[in-house]
């Protein structure tokens, strides 16, 4: 049994998402294991981002769940929660393929904003709270620690209070995800982190990710066009293509699916079908 099925964070069953006459995702299963990069991958139009879109509740899926599995045992379905709970109670944190920061404010106060309902449940929901009770302020220490500590793992401290707008690219790219890490997520979710980043900035991508694996034990699931990027750090990939998926398995397993390089490949339908029936009749043989 592979790794992920053994101990899944997410488990994703028979999902389907229409939008008017386009099936944009078709029947989907897979399972995230947890403690694991898994990478959801595909030609462009595939329906990744709809499947991130429905994981983070900004659509609810025509049809299909979502569960997350919590460490101590509770699971959440997704498909049945408000997006804000899915950030709150589920604990599952989100970056976007074009980045989201609010550029106006510094480095630190983007880190503390995303903080913010902790901080508020500290302070009881009133001011008094807030200018009084000694739990709000130990709540604000925690929070600016725990921003500190995600600003040193991104290398950011410098910048802690330059306005984010004036940071350069791939630091915002990292801003994000320490932005995400600062909510203490079970599921990280990143949507393209590598898109726009020079080999130098991809290469540091990928320490910090391994690094949010090795020390966090943070389970992440990956939306990535960089191969590099996946063949490095994913311990289990997804393909999709037209919304359906084509190969799931090991890094190694996937990049030699011949559905997965015909797909990559561009290959015109006709010859798709063919390798399928090659592989269906290979398939027959050995059974
Ligand atoms: N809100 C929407 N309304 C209608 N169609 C949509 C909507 N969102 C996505 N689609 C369609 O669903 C299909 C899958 O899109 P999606 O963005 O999920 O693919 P993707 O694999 O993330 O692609 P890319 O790699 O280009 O980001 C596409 O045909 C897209 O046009």
């Amino acid at each position: 049994m592979a790794s992920w099925d053994k101990d899944p964070v997410l488990r994703v069953e028979h999902v389907t998402m229409r939008f008017g006459g386009l099936t944009a995702v078709k029947d989907l299963s897979f399972t995230a294991g947890r403690g694991e990069v898994t990478a959801l991958i595909g030609p462009n139009g595939a329906g990744k981002t709809t499947v991130f879109n429905c994981i983070t509740g900004f659509y609810k899926p025509t049809t299909g769940m979502f569960a997350l599995h919590h460490r101590d045992g509770a699971v959440h379905l997704l498909e049945r929660m408000p997006d804000f709970r899915i950030a709150r109670t589920a604990k599952v944190a989100r970056t976007f393929q074009n980045i989201r920061l609010f550029g106006g404010m510094t480095v630190l106060e983007n880190l503390l904003v995303a903080q913010h309902t902790p901080l508020m449940i500290a302070s009881g929901m009133t001011v008094l709270g807030i200018l009084g009770l000694s739990r709000y302020r130990n709540a604000e220490r925690e929070a600016v620690d725990r921003a500190r500590y995600w600003l040193e793992q991104t290398r950011l401290l410098d910048r802690a209070d330059d306005p984010a707008a004036d940071l350069p690219y791939g630091d915002q790219r990292r801003l994000e995800i320490a932005r995400a890490m600062c909510t203490g997520p079970e599921l990280l979710c990143l949507d393209e982190p590598a898109a726009g980043l020079n080999p130098r900035e991809s290469l540091e991508l990928n320490k910090l990710l391994l690094g949010i694996r090795e020390r966090e034990g943070t389970s992440i699931l990956l939306i990535e066009h960089d191969m590099s990027v996946v063949m490095e750090i994913s311990d289990h990939v997804v393909v999709l293509e037209y919304g359906t998926k084509i190969s799931d398995g090991t890094p190694a397993e996937v990049k030699n699916d011949p559905r997965v390089i015909a797909a990559y490949l561009g290959v015109d339908d006709e010859e798709v079908e063919k390798v399928e029936h090659q592989l269906d009749a290979m398939a027959e043989d050995a059974r």
